[in-house]
């Protein structure tokens, strides 16, 4: 590889995660290069978290190499928070502390990682919260927020840090349609603006893939795809047509929860 190649934000060889004493995915390659958005799709319980719980150093590999921003992922703590802090999560369910402003959910990891003078984190609070659109609301509390509008102040305290890789899990959870537009507009906005890489854990197939450059499929344990959202579209394969139709019927085997009950 020369040296004006970046290695790739995100990058997975032949890794096996195992959870419960059984494996949830296996044999899984994959990439996502820097600078565009890439979707990991798959129904329900096919191991989209646990994959999210690889990339975040929350479970090591039981086989292959996870690296992110070109290292191993650590085991060590103090060596992986290094890591996280270049790593921006949204998590589903937002994790807004309800007891603090906007502002200051905003300011929480600025105050943690870095030692600013008040007049600086203000600043850069007011420009995170700029950033989502949301400047007037700094001193609502969660309560007093919409569910997109929480999402959002949830996205500004992720991207707080400036970090190169978000990972954004189920950002469409409970949000109506038009509050799931604006915020996958952001995504697009903030991941060009920022030149930032992100990742799309989602089972919102038909929101996420407009806004995606590349998309990989999850399903009965491994990557069932791997391509461009068009090349998606257009597959021919029987398990890909049975997820994007949403069907409970073909080859995609529901052995999670939903297959014991309904077996
Ligand atoms: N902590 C755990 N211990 C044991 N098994 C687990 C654990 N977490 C997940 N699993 C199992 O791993 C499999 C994949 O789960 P995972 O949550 O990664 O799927 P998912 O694709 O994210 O699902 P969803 O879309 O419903 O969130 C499931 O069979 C689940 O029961």
């Amino acid at each position: 590889m020369s040296d004006d190649t970046p290695t790739p934000a995100v990058r997975l060889r032949d890794v096996r995660l195992d959870r419960g004493g059984r494996t949830v995915l296996d044999g899984i390659d994959f990439e996502a290069p820097r600078g565009g958005i890439v979707a990991v799709l798959g129904p329900s319980g096919s191991g989209k978290s646990t994959l999210l719980a690889a990339l975040t150093g929350e479970l090591p590999p039981a086989a292959g190499t996870v690296e992110v921003l070109g290292q191993v992922v650590p085991t060590r703590q103090r060596e992986l928070l290094e890591l996280r802090k270049h790593v921006g999560v949204l998590l589903q369910g937002n994790g807004l502390l309800t007891d603090l402003t906007a502002a200051e959910n905003v300011a929480l990891p600025l105050r943690t990682h870095a030692r600013l003078p008040k007049p600086v984190l203000d600043r850069l609070v007011a420009m995170k919260l700029g950033a989502v659109g949301l400047h007037a609301a700094a001193n609502l509390y969660p309560r007093e927020l919409s569910g997109g509008m929480a999402r959002r102040v949830a996205l500004a305290r992720a991207l707080a840090l400036d970090p190169p890789l978000m990972i954004y899990d189920e950002p469409l959870t409970g949000l109506d349609p038009i509050a799931a537009g604006v915020i996958m507009r952001l995504i697009a906005r903030l991941n060009a603006s920022l030149g930032m890489t992100s990742i799309i854990v989602s089972h919102h197939v038909h929101e996420t893939l407009p806004i995606s450059d590349r998309a990989i499929v999850i399903a009965n344990g491994g990557i069932v795809f791997s391509g461009t959202p068009a090349e998606l579209e257009r597959s021919e394969d029987p398990l890909i047509r049975q997820f994007l139709a949403g069907s409970p019927d073909g080859p995609i085997r529901f052995d999670g929860a939903l297959g014991a009950e309904a077996a």
